[in-house]
């Protein structure tokens, strides 16, 4: 299921929550989406999945637009915090309702799903943990097998084993019923080894979208003794630096070719990758020093 948004724009009254982002998505893969708190991840997914209407721009999931059109929104599943169940009743209410709502819903891999997360069929969804309904929405967008599945922090109350759990079982899904996935989320560390793509947004604005491996081959850290890294890293886009002694780590973003990489061996640097929540942190640092530095990246993926 594909996704071109162009220009699309969020506006609660005065704020404007999301500013002109323009994206195509193939699908049929795992994306992640990231954002600071507040940088507009909710209010784009919710246009997403139809759930608001944008202020403007245009939105065509699957070719068509998505808002008040119930061919495209029954194919297109978002699972917001803790789910949308909790009015619902039982957890049982809660998977009948999405039974009747979801074309592909597959009951049994729901009930093995339960099963798994531990959660009561009979228990009042009201009534359940922070925790538990969030599993039960998890479990409600696994189980939905929409050709378009959002999970917007939807795990972020499941504890650890849980959400390992939850990691584990998408994947599997993933790769017996291929779909497009997209993953908001803060817990990057975790899930980022998931996504095919991602896309950062920034204060409403897309900052960047690109394969997981290209974003993750443009940061090196470069560590060694404080002149050389300076001497190095002169030119280059630095993210950040920090200083032990007379050693210097600096976190450069960019293509570093063969020949540089040599270089910066034969000056004694040590050239190691850098974690995806690393370079999510430093590039979107409010610090007006790194967001005016020049970010070099290919147009392979899109760049805002
Ligand atoms: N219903 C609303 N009314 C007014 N402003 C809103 C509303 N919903 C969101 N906003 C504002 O829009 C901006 C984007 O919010 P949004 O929830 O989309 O961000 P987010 O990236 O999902 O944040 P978080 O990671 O904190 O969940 C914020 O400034 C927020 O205060």
């Amino acid at each position: 299921m594909n996704i071109v948004a162009d220009g699309l724009r969020v506006d609660y009254g005065t704020v404007r929550a999301v500013d002109g982002v323009t994206f195509s998505l193939d699908g049929g893969k795992i994306y992640g989406l990231l954002g600071r708190n507040g940088s507009g991840k909710t209010s784009l997914l919710s246009v997403l999945a139809a759930f608001r209407k944008q202020s403007g721009g245009t939105v065509r999931v699957g070719g068509r637009p998505v808002f008040e059109n119930a061919d495209v929104t029954r194919d297109i599943c978002l699972i917001r915090d803790a789910g949308e169940t909790v009015d619902i009743g039982t957890a049982a209410d809660a998977l009948d309702f999405a039974e009747w709502l979801r074309p592909n819903w597959d009951a049994e891999y729901a009930h093995a799903l339960m099963d798994r997360f531990a959660l009561k069929r009979n228990a009042n969804v009201k009534a359940m943990s922070k925790g538990q309904r969030s599993a039960l929405g998890v479990v409600v967008g696994l189980a939905s097998r929409a050709p378009l599945t959002m999970f917007d922090e939807s795990y972020i109350g499941m504890d650890a084993p849980a959400r390992y759990a939850f990691y584990d079982a998408l994947l599997a899904d993933y790769m017996e019923h291929p779909r497009t996935i997209i993953l908001s989320t803060h817990l990057i560390g975790e899930v980022s080894s998931l996504f095919e793509e991602v896309l950062i947004i920034n204060r409403g604005r897309l900052l960047l979208h690109e394969r997981s491996e290209t974003l993750l081959a443009r940061g090196t850290s470069v560590t060694g003794p404080v002149a050389a890294v300076d001497a190095f890293t002169t030119g280059l886009t630095v993210l950040n630096t920090d200083r032990l002694g007379p050693t210097k780590v600096a976190m450069v973003y960019g293509d570093l070719d063969e020949t540089s990489r040599r270089k910066a061996v034969e000056a004694g640097l040590e050239l190691g990758p850098i974690a995806m929540q690393d370079l999510f942190v430093r590039l979107t640092d409010p610090d007006p020093a790194t967001l005016n530095a020049p970010v070099p990246t290919e147009p392979a993926g899109e760049v805002r």
